[in-house]
């Protein structure tokens, strides 16, 4: 009889824990999956794709605005949130479907349950049944953080912001990260009042600066309105359900609905990891290797809950190379340097390499290459907004290290674009390679 009743128990089936626990499975170990919510975790059920469809949605607004000057007429247009809201329920429902077939189809048994650790090699699950497992991964993900202050219990997070019963008419968000700036994006283009609170007055820290200037810029011209540095301190709400938020050094604002949008924490609290010898890090992480290992031999955790970075496709890359390592018999790291990212915000911005100031603050000699220019689309619809392009180019070897864009598609492009850097490509190369005219992306190869 085997030791354990498992190889490997997955704890949370989020984009760490299904690409962990099915890569496992195919190099041939046993394994379990317990989800206390939903499979498919955050990026599926109340992140990445949910969101990126209220984004679309959104977008149409402008579109179908513009599409007036290309001849086509329809009838008046209206907007119904409940019709939006719930397409996106039913599409969230189709992706965990998916999920669990690829769980079931790759032979992972799955628990719907909460799990907690009880030990090196065991996990007790919220049904009642205590499982053993030669090795544990631990992939939680993180939690919305809800700043204390007075009324707080009237705001929302991220995660109830799918699931509105109306589209309300005034909306405040607090934070200026990339969730509080995509959903300040998506309530603006659908006809709400938008004010972005924010304890610094920064926007988006961490990323190019000249990228959030033009946001700020921009978005501020769409109708959102900015308090930066003015957070807020209490929610009170009335009678007809609509809310007088304080802010701290400024003006209250009367609000329908307050988003908190403040950062995420790792998921940990009451998970039993100090059964197992695991002292948590200041902000509830999962300390750990390059190879994911925990300081007990036994567990290994990935993604969010080891706040590395909070991104999906690294959660999957970490699962991934943790199941390589540890059952496929080729112990791997992953590389964090050139992970491109974006904001989905309206218009969006998109980074891979360092900022300038990164670059500066290393002792870099650097070269700046900039492209300032009216997207054609801008042009047609006689919009103002301009697209902003920069380059980062190591000036000894002529290496981009960093490319960041604001500007319509900018994701999309920067993906292409992140090869590039990746590869280490030249200066030289980008203005070698011929532009494909007309688009926006041409603006990479022709800065001088
Ligand atoms: C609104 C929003 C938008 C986002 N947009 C993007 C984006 O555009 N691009 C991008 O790359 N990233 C985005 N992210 C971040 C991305 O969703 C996360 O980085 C990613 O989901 C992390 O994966 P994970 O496996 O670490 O955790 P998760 O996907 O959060 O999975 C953890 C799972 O564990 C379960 N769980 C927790 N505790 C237990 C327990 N004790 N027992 C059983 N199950 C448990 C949870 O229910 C959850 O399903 C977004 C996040 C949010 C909130
Ligand atoms: N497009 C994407 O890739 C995408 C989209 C959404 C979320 N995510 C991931 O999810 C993570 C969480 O997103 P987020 O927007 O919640 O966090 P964030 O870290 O991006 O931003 C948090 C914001 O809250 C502010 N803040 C923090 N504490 C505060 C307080 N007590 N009072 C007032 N303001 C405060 C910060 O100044 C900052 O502007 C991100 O780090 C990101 O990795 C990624």
């Amino acid at each position: 009889m085997a030791e354990f009743d498992y190889d490997l128990f997955v704890i949370g089936a989020g984009s760490g824990g299904v690409r962990a626990s099915r890569i496992a499975a195919s190099h041939g170990a046993r394994v379990a999956v317990a989800e206390e919510f939903r499979v498919g975790g955050t990026c599926v059920i109340r992140g990445c794709v949910p969101k990126k469809l209220l984004v679309y949605a959104s977008q149409f607004a402008e579109e179908l605005h513009d599409t007036a000057k290309l001849g086509w007429t329809f009838g008046e247009k209206t907007f119904d949130w409940a019709a939006l809201r719930d397409f996106v329920a039913s599409d969230v429902d189709r992706l965990e479907r998916a999920y669990t077939s690829t769980l079931a189809n790759n032979k992972v048994e799955h628990f719907a349950a909460r799990a907690t650790v009880t030990g090196p090699n065991s996990v007790a699950l919220s049904d009642g049944r205590t499982i053993t497992a030669k090795y544990i991964l631990i992939a939680v993900g993180a939690w919305p953080v809800m700043p204390a202050f007075p009324g707080n219990e009237h705001a929302i997070t991220s995660n109830e912001v799918f699931h509105l019963p109306t589209l309300p008419r005034r909306v405040v968000v607090q934070g200026a990260g990339y969730i509080a700036l995509e959903f300040a994006g998506i309530f603006n283009a659908l006809g709400c009042e938008v004010t972005v609170v924010n304890r610094s007055d920064k926007i988006l820290r961490g990323y190019e600066e000249a990228m959030t200037e033009r946001l700020l810029k921009i978005t501020a011209e769409r109708g959102i309105q900015y308090r930066l540095g003015h957070p807020i301190t209490g929610i009170e709400k009335h009678a007809d359900g609509s809310m007088t938020v304080s802010l701290s050094g400024a003006d209250p604002i009367e609000a329908d609905c307050v988003l908190v949008a403040t950062g995420r924490k790792p998921k940990t609290d009451g998970l039993g990891l100090e059964t197992a010898g695991i002292t948590l890090g200041a902000n509830g992480e999962v300390p750990v290797d390059a190879y994911n290992a925990t300081a007990c031999p036994s567990i290994y955790a990935v993604g969010d809950v080891t706040d590395r970075v909070q991104l999906t496709p690294v959660a999957i890359r970490e699962g991934h190379a943790f199941a390589d390592t540890v059952f496929g018999g080729a112990p791997r790291t992953i590389a964090y340097d050139h992970i491109p990212s974006a904001v989905f915000s309206q218009p969006p911005l998109a980074g891979v390499g360092l900022t300038e100031a990164q670059a500066r603050a290393e002792g870099r000699e650097i070269k700046v290459f900039t492209s300032d220019f009216r997207p054609m689309k801008n042009m047609f619809f006689a919009r103002a907004e301009r697209g902003f392009y920069k380059l980062i180019v190591d000036a000894a070897s002529d290496k981009v290290i960093g490319v960041h864009m604001i500007g319509p598609d900018s994701p999309e492009i920067l993906q292409a674009v992140a090869i590039a850097v990746k590869a280490g490509l030249t200066k030289a190369d980008f203005d070698a390679t011929v532009a494909l005219h007309p688009s926006m992306a041409e603006e990479l190869v022709l800065m001088r």
